[in-house]
């Protein structure tokens, strides 16, 4: 997903993957070759077909930055008019969301408090203070009528109180999170999935997908709803980039979906990134399974380092400055030091910290004025941070400085914020220009650069020495970092 260009011809390949005048399509696209481009070319294609058929064309995908990408591309290629309503392009979120609202208001199912609209949260920290425990709030289902319930975690994590989620619940408050459960449960019923049919065969007439293989069950149920409804459905995708299985991805049931559901495979082949013949070469063996090796270099010869984890990046080279402390928990000692960073980050790059406005919302910070308040105060902490000032002492500034604006309360001590102090301190004593950016093969992923450092560990050369194996995670993460340059990868 990188940056479009509107004046690109499409190569033949992907004009027959635009036009393609099959109703269940599998596009099938190795990195670079323009799965974003011909999602964005199909939509306009279906959109502005000349047909009486007013039913929405609709295309989703599954972040937020996924979609704004495809988004742009159809804006800038289609002109506005492209979304006017009915058409839409929006995520997978935003479709379960709306197919729940037609649940509540053919009163199939029945809300607490009797709402039929919602009001959906990305997550409760925004809204209700954080607790640790082992019971955690969810809605549950009793015939037609939804209820909060709880379930027991074997172990404690971030959660609500009860009472504060069953308030917010009948007031018509959820997350998304709870859309999803309500939505999976209510599938289990004839009726609600013929209800639910009927619904998208009347209102919807072509359902684009990008990046299938990180639908969930419950999504691969709403594709499978759309093509038996009669929708034109197009899946676009990459088994050898599927990243999400933590987050409930189940990619080896795609290819059982289309066999079944009679999906027709169009494949795209050739790459328009890899602008030098080593990396072409390089991507080719890894994607034919065949024994690899990726040569060593020097962070100074990169744009960016790449990694599985954060963590990883934050222990090698100093030079590399990772954009996010970790993936984001709401606690306040790693929101706090995410603001610093993000300073750090925007000097370095021009660019803040990926869960910076994760941060603001755990801090329970929202006001742009606190913001911008904050900004000198962080900064000055940041001058101390460079120097020799004792790293207790930073800490106690920071959160001082942090509970002027925000109502969250610090913990006591914690060794591990420390460390993360000490991280940043390494980084601030390097001269800005030294410094490059770091990032998750997560974060990586649907992006390109000229020159890229992988942060490889000994597992991930073994694996290269065999061969990756697209049905093992680590493997594929590996592959999606190493294609995501347009010269030869390095191994840093
Ligand atoms: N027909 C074309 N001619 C020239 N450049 C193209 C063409 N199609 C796509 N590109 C360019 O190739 C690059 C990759 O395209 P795109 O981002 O759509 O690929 P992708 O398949 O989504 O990549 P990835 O799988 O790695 O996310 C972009 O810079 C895009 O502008």
């Amino acid at each position: 997903m990188a940056t479009p260009d509107p004046r690109i011809d499409l190569s033949r390949e992907q004009l027959l993957a635009v036009g393609s005048p099959q109703a269940r399509l599998y596009v099938e696209a190795p990195p670079g070759s323009g799965k974003t481009t011909v999602s964005a070319q199909r939509f306009g294609l279906h959109r502005f077909a000349r047909t009486a058929d007013h039913r929405a064309v609709i295309a989703v995908s599954f972040t937020r930055s996924a979609t704004a990408e495809i988004r742009n591309r159809v804006l800038e290629h289609w002109g506005p008019t492209a979304l006017a309503w009915p058409h839409r392009i929006v995520t997978l979120d935003t479709l379960v969301h709306q197919l729940l609202n037609h649940l509540l208001r053919s009163e199939l199912l029945q809300w607490p408090g009797g709402h039929l609209e919602l009001r959906v949260l990305d997550s409760w920290q925004s809204h209700l203070p954080s607790i640790y425990a082992f019971n955690r709030p969810v809605l549950e289902l009793h015939g037609n009528r939804i209820a909060p319930g709880i379930v027991r975690e074997s172990r404690r994590g971030p959660t609500i109180e009860q009472e504060a989620f069953e308030t917010a619940v009948s007031e018509g408050t959820c997350t998304h999170e709870d859309v999803r459960s309500v939505l999976a449960a209510a599938l289990d019923s004839h009726t609600v999935r013929t209800e639910l049919a009927t619904f998208l065969t009347r209102s919807v007439r072509s359902l684009i997908i990008d990046e299938i293989f990180d639908a969930n069950l419950l999504d691969l149920q709403v594709v499978t709803l759309a093509a038996r409804a009669g929708l034109a459905v197009t899946l676009v995708g990459d088994p050898w980039q599927a990243l999400y299985g933590f987050r409930g991805a189940r990619p080896e049931q795609v290819p059982i979906l289309m066999d079944h559901e009679g999906f027709t495979r169009q494949s795209l082949h050739a790459s328009f990134r890899f602008t030098d013949e080593p990396q072409r070469l390089l991507t080719r063996r890894l994607r034919r399974k065949e024994p690899a090796v990726v040569d060593d270099g020097d962070v100074s010869q990169v744009n960016v380092v790449l990694a599985r984890k954060w963590d990883a990046l934050w222990d090698t080279d100093p030079r590399v400055l990772p954009l996010a402390i970790r993936s984001p928990s709401g606690q306040f000692q790693e929101a706090a030091t995410t603001l610093l960073l993000s300073l750090m980050t925007d000097r370095a790059f021009g660019i803040g910290a990926v869960f910076a406005n994760d941060a603001l919302t755990a801090l329970g910070i929202t006001d742009s004025q606190a913001i911008t308040r904050l900004q000198p105060r962080l900064q000055t902490i940041l001058d101390s941070l460079a120097g020799d000032e004792d790293l207790d002492a930073v800490r106690n500034a920071l959160n001082t400085t942090i509970a002027t604006e925000s109502s969250r309360k610090a913990p006591k001590r914690d060794r591990t914020h420390i460390a993360r102090l000490e991280n940043l301190r390494a980084r601030l004593r390097l001269p800005d220009d030294q410094l490059v950016p770091g990032l998750t093969c997560h974060q990586a992923k649907g992006r390109e650069w000229d020159r890229v450092g992988v942060h490889l560990e000994e597992p991930d050369r073994e694996a290269l020495r065999a061969g990756l194996d697209h049905t093992r995670e680590t493997h594929r993460m590996l592959y999606v970092a190493l294609t995501r340059a347009r010269l030869l990868s390095l191994a840093v």
